[in-house]
């Protein structure tokens, strides 16, 4: 094993599969879990709660307190991994900035895996992060690409990117994270890695009405199409690279997750079509769906920046004004003509 420890914050599906990856580099990985029956589960091999069905090497233990992060790692890390989802970030580092601070201190990299954007703050992970961590902000790194949790357990080949600032300390993660079936690629455009993770979910739930309201092939590469577009024009406002909306983060993600039967983000926009409620279905989901709350983000950043989203903006009607579902499918025909847009 090239690498000694790993810490991964957060037992959920990501977060355990991404445990998963480091367990082929590193001889131990902590998972840090906030309920006993998740601890238990993983340590028991399976984290039956989030990842059923996917065993996990013995190499992979789990830890509910600090006490026992450092009774395990002997108070050293070579990495951490942010398993937590875009609502949680700020509720775990208030109340662990110290301890992670502690950590980061060795100089170690931190790679947070949440896909959204803050729909009380408009911020993006990254500034949740550096409002704690902003003297150790070369170490902040971000993951986002294609990636559905069971599939990486399941060791399907897997290429996503690494966004950060410092280049040495991204080819270092990268190692960290590379295995023969997953891939990290090093980019420096973190507002593009970022923007392209959060904004593909919500144009997954458009697919996932779409496809719900009976529409098929045609109307699922339309949505891709103009999706994009969409998503270039919020990169534009926050200064991101155009072409890293057509690679992993962007472009890729986009594809899997609309197509994907695994996404969650889908599957919630199937059941809004059926002409259940939002909040109805988001309480009776164990897992997170992201693209919910970013389409609220989404909406008030288009509306404060002046970006034309008609996708996103549709999509804000239906969820949080009960608009017709159908009104997501008119927005897209109700473009004007013009030349040379894609
Ligand atoms: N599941 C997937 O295939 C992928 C997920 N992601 C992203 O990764 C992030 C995490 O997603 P999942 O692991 O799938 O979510 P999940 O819903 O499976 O798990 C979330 C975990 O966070 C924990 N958590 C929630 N609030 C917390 C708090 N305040 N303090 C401590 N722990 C808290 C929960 O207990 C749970 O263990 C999301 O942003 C998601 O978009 C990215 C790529 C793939
Ligand atoms: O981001 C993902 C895959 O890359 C997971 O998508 P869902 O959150 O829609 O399941």
């Amino acid at each position: 094993m090239k690498f000694k420890t790993a810490l991964v914050l957060a037992g959920g599906a990501f977060g355990t599969s991404i445990a998963f990856v480091l367990s082929q580099n590193f001889e131990k990985v902590i998972i840090m879990v906030r309920s006993q029956d998740i601890f238990d589960e993983i340590n028991r091999g399976e984290n039956t709660t989030y990842l059923p069905g996917q065993k996990l090497p013995d190499t992979i233990k789990a830890a509910m307190t600090w006490d026992e992060v450092k009774a395990q790692t002997h108070g050293h890390v070579d990495l951490i991994v942010s398993g937590l989802p875009m609502s949680a970030i700020e509720d775990f580092c208030s109340r662990n900035e110290q301890d992670l601070k502690r950590y980061l201190d060795q100089g170690i990299p931190l790679v947070s895996l949440a896909k959204g954007i803050d729909h009380e703050t408009l911020k993006l992970p990254d500034e949740m992060f550096k409002a704690h961590f902003e003297n150790y902000r070369s170490q902040l790194m971000y993951l986002s690409g294609p990636s559905f949790a069971k599939e990486i357990v399941d060791k399907q080949i897997t290429i996503v990117s690494l966004a950060g600032e410092d280049k040495d300390k991204l080819l270092l993660a990268c190692e960290m994270l590379g295995t023969e079936f997953f891939k990290a690629l090093p980019t420096t455009d973190v507002k593009g890695v970022l923007l392209g993770g959060a904004l593909k979910n919500v144009i997954a739930i458009a697919g996932g009405i779409m496809e719900g309201l009976g529409y098929n092939h045609n109307t699922r590469a339309a949505l891709i199409t103009r999706g994009i577009v969409e998503m270039l024009r919020f990169g534009t406002v926050f200064g991101a690279k155009p072409e890293t909306f057509y690679g992993p983060s962007g472009m890729g993600d986009l594809i899997l997750t609309t197509t994907g039967e695994l996404s969650r983000n889908k599957s919630f926009g199937i059941e809004i079509a059926k002409g259940r409620k939002a909040e109805e279905i988001i309480k009776a989901t164990k897992s997170v769906v992201e693209g919910y709350k970013t389409t609220k983000a989404a909406y008030f950043l288009a509306e404060k920046m002046g970006i034309r989203a008609r996708i996103f903006t549709g999509l804000y009607e239906v969820l949080y004004n009960n608009h017709d579902p159908k009104e997501v499918a008119r927005e897209m025909m109700v473009l004007p003509p013009k030349f040379d847009e894609a």
